[in-house]
This record gives C-alpha cells, structure tokens and sequence, in this order.
C-alpha cells in the first residue's frame, strides 16, 4: 500500500537560517519530496515587497489593449517568449482557458549555424511598451532575480535532503551566464461552465528541475494529485510559494523527488485568478541518461516505503532517456504551442504534427 497524502506540507524556511533548527527543515524538505513532490514554503529569500510590486501590475498588464498585447505574441518569438491569448494552448489534446505572458531572466542566445535547434531556446524575452506600463520590467527582471536565487538554495538543501552533498545538484547547471530560468505570468478567466469546460489547464507534469510557483490571488483552482490518483486542492497561502519538481529532477534522482501530477481548475465567482510559475531550467546540453546520480542505501529505502504511483493522466516527458534536456523542452513546447513551432521549427513541427496544425489541438 502507498504512503498517501491529503494536503501539502508547510515548510517554514527561517529554519533554515539557525543551526539548531535547519537540520528539521532537511527532513521536512525530504519527506516532502519523496512522498509528495509539492510543498508551501513561507518565510522564503524573497521580499514582500518584491512580490508586492509585481502582484500589483498583473490587471494592468492584461488590461492592456488586445493590439498592444499582440505586438508581443508568442509567435514573434523563437524562444517561445511573449503574449498567449485565451485558448491558445493546449494540454493533453484540450485547450487551456488561460492567458498568459512567458517571460524569462536576461539572455543573450548563444545559437550559431551548425548548433542544435534546441539552443535557439533560450533568448531575449519580449516586453510590452514601457510608456504603457512602466516600471513593469524593472519590476519582473527583479522578481525573476530573487525566485532565481531561491530556486539555487532549494536546490543545494534538496541536495542534502537527498543524501548527496550540497552541491550535488551544481553538474546539471551551466555557469550563470549561459542559464536562463523561464516564467509566467498567467490569468485564468472565470468560465460559464454550462456551455465550456473548466480545464484552467489540464493535468501535467513539470518539464524541469524545480518550479516555484506565486498563487497571486485569492482563488482555489490548483490541485495535485496524491499517490493513488485523487486530486487534493492547494489553495493559496499568503506569504508563501508553492515549490514542485519537475520530471528533469525526478529522472536523475532516480524518482526521489516525485514530480507530481496537477492540474487548474478554472475559478468560481466573478473575479480571475492570477498565477506567476517560475521553471528552472537545466543545462540545455545535459543528457539526463548519462547522469542519475547515486543515493545511500538508507534515502533510497524511503522511496520503496513510499511505494508505486497509481498511473496518471497526465503529459509525459518521457525523451529524457535519449534525448537532451534541450531537445525534451523544445519539443514540450512544440506540443503546446504548435502555432509557434510551425513557424519558427517546421522540421520539427513536421515530425510531431504530419497532418500539420491541430483543429482542438491534438498535442498529447
Ligand atoms: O497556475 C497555476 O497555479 C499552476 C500552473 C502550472 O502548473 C503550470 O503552468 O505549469
Ligand atoms: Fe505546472
């Protein structure tokens, strides 16, 4: 029988900061990863005020006229940057009510003829006009700042929750210059559910290593599913992120840390729900196969305690055992956002749509 979970575990990061609490805060992280693969954390690196300033510009950024929001669309972007409009993206062949802006932290391509197409990737963000919203970058870049550096400190204690030392996880990251962690802004619109289905967005797992997830406003609608494959809700806590791990993470620590099914239910009421994911990402060149790591006899012991997830439905990344990291995201993001692949990956788009765009979006 599996070891199951109802609700989320809570993790207080102050306890990190003193030495007679951080080795608590090591156990909580490691039974949070294994057995769940979500958690709160409270208390975290990052300002209030950082997340305060950039909750405040969320209506007025989709608020902007649909012309200006356009200007941005994703489409421009090789690096699948910029502006989705409602309905334009897809999970597991249904379309996403949703509508969003990818931005990522500062990155100048390092693509050149002759390189993988996975590394035209990575690349500038697109910004809206800074006299229609300004200091909204400043506001983003610093946010995008401060989750970065939290995102590398979870990944160093997760590192000894695990049983490795604490830069166990570092090989999978390039040195900073090369790196670029990928955000979102997202709005889920309140849908009439009589005449449209509710799938915010639908059941997924998480591409990368860690996601650090802001639940900006006071909604429910994001709920993960426990070991034998009911959905629990995580309702929004304030002062506090959600972390995830992503398949990347979960594939090299040999399924330690869970990379868990969720989902978004779309919200009740009258007013939308706002979201920010932050994904960090891995070295675009790692090939995962070559690089599982090895874990004490006694940590690995608690994923057999653990026991087997009942099978899901959602999205697989299921390339990492071939391919490189770079090459599994580019073609998770083909599968969502095909318009944007068919322009700028027609190769690619070709081999994953040959009977070209999906109608409903048959992605998965
Ligand atoms: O909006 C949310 O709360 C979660 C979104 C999500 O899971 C994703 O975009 O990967
Ligand atoms: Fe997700």
């Amino acid at each position: 029988m599996a070891s199951n979970f109802s609700s989320i575990p809570i993790l207080d990061w102050s306890l990190t900061l003193d030495p007679a609490t951080r080795q608590q805060f090591v156990g909580q992280l490691r039974h949070a990863a294994i057995n769940v693969g979500f958690l709160y954390l409270s208390n975290s690196t990052v300002p209030q005020g950082t997340v305060d300033t950039l909750i405040s510009y969320i209506p007025k950024l989709f608020a902007l006229p649909q012309d200006t929001k356009e200007k941005i669309r994703m489409a421009n972007s090789e690096h699948f940057l910029g502006y989705s409009r409602l309905g334009a993206e897809f999970t597991k062949g249904k379309t996403d009510i949703r509508e969003q802006f990818d931005f990522a932290t500062p990155h100048v391509s390092r693509w050149k003829p002759g390189d993988p197409d996975h590394y035209r990737l990575w690349g500038p963000s697109q910004w809206p006009d800074e006299d229609l919203i300004p200091g909204f970058k400043a506001a983003m870049e610093e946010y995008l700042l401060q989750v970065q550096e939290l995102s590398y400190a979870v990944a160093k204690l997760l590192s000894e929750a695990l049983g490795l030392p604490p830069d166990g996880l570092s090989k999978f990251y390039d040195s900073p210059e090369l790196m670029q962690h990928r955000s979102k802004i997202v709005k889920y619109p309140v849908v009439d559910t009589s005449s449209q289905s509710d799938q915010g967005v639908g059941p997924h797992y998480d591409a990368g290593f860690l996601t650090i997830l802001l639940q900006a406003s006071d909604h429910r609608g994001l709920q993960v599913q426990n070991l034998s494959g009911q959905w629990i809700d995580a309702p929004p806590i304030p002062g506090t992120f959600v972390i995830n791990f992503g398949k990347a993470i979960e594939f090299v620590t040999q399924g330690l840390a869970r990379a868990t099914s969720h989902r978004v239910v779309s919200p009740k009421g009258t007013t939308p729900r706002y979201s920010i994911p932050f994904f960090q990402n891995i070295s675009l060149d790692a090939r995962l196969a070559e690089s599982v790591l090895q874990f004490p006899p006694e940590i690995l012991k608690l994923r057999e305690l653990r026991g087997d997830v009942a099978t899901t439905e959602s999205v697989n990344f299921s390339e990492f055992d071939r391919e490189p990291s770079g090459k599994v995201n580019l073609i998770g993001r083909v599968k969502s956002h095909p318009d944007v692949a068919q322009r700028h990956y027609p190769e690619l788009f070709a081999q994953i749509f040959p009977q070209g765009l999906p109608a409903h979006g048959s992605a998965y």
